[in-house]
């Protein structure tokens, strides 16, 4: 089995993801790099990096624990986060700590339990991108080590909202189940508080490394 102490090393940190779209002008695995530095440099006690080309680039300027995960759109599934095992072996395969994959009930391609077998025989752990309670309750029966409040908000049947789904991690929380919060965490309060709800660690992204759409919400709220 793998080794777990890299979640032990992320518990009560921060998380930070480092991503960005095709359509981005950061999108370049070296300022993605450089992205993981800044996060390392600031105190980031790991990074959710996306795409085997970021991935080898960021494992190789950096020792903190790698969740990594792949976007694929396809037309036969709305799963785009991490939908293949090939796609998962191979994250783990380039250094990823962690392969994180969407867990959602929605119909896949390929069946969960042999993404998590696949990614565990890599030596790598698994992070079971959820939308809610039951999903993390059917991942972890399945293996995956820790489960993400991800995709709240992302499934046609979890609350969208701007905001975090608290309700979900005040559910997991009094479920006794292990989870990590992620979603619109969008300022350091959301985050500590989100600890506060019980969380494991929590994942920063467009706050911190997606300076496009914070301008947005500065532009936006500019136009009242
Ligand atoms: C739903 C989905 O595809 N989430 C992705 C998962 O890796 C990323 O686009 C998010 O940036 C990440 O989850 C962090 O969330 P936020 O950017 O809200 O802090």
């Amino acid at each position: 089995m793998p080794d777990r102490t890299v979640l032990e090393q992320l518990y009560g940190g921060l998380v930070v993801s480092c991503q960005a779209n095709a359509d981005s002008p950061l999108r370049d695995p070296f300022i993605i790099s450089r992205l993981a530095l800044a996060a390392q440099q600031g105190g980031a006690a790991g990074l959710r990096i996306q795409g085997f080309e970021d991935v080898r680039a960021v494992r190789a300027v950096t020792p903190l624990p790698l969740i990594g995960l792949t976007k694929t759109s396809r037309e036969d599934t709305e799963v785009y986060i991490t939908p293949t095992v090939a796609e998962a072996a191979q994250l783990a395969e380039l250094g990823a700590d962690i392969v994180a994959m969407d867990a959602t009930r929605r119909p896949r391609p390929e069946p969960l339990e042999q993404l998590i077998m696949a990614v565990h025989a890599a030596g790598a752990l698994v992070m079971a991108d959820i939308s809610t309670l039951d999903e993390a309750h059917s991942a972890l029966q399945l293996g995956a080590d820790i489960v993400s409040t991800t995709l709240s908000g992302y499934t046609s049947y979890s609350p969208a909202s701007s905001t975090p789904d608290w309700a979900l991690m005040q559910a997991l929380a009094e479920a006794g189940l292990p989870f990590v919060a992620e979603g619109r965490l969008n300022t350091p309060a959301d985050a500590a508080h989100a600890y506060r709800c019980g969380a494991a660690f929590v994942v920063v992204g467009s706050a911190i490394t997606r300076p496009d759409v914070v301008t947005r919400w500065f532009t936006e709220a500019l136009r009242g």
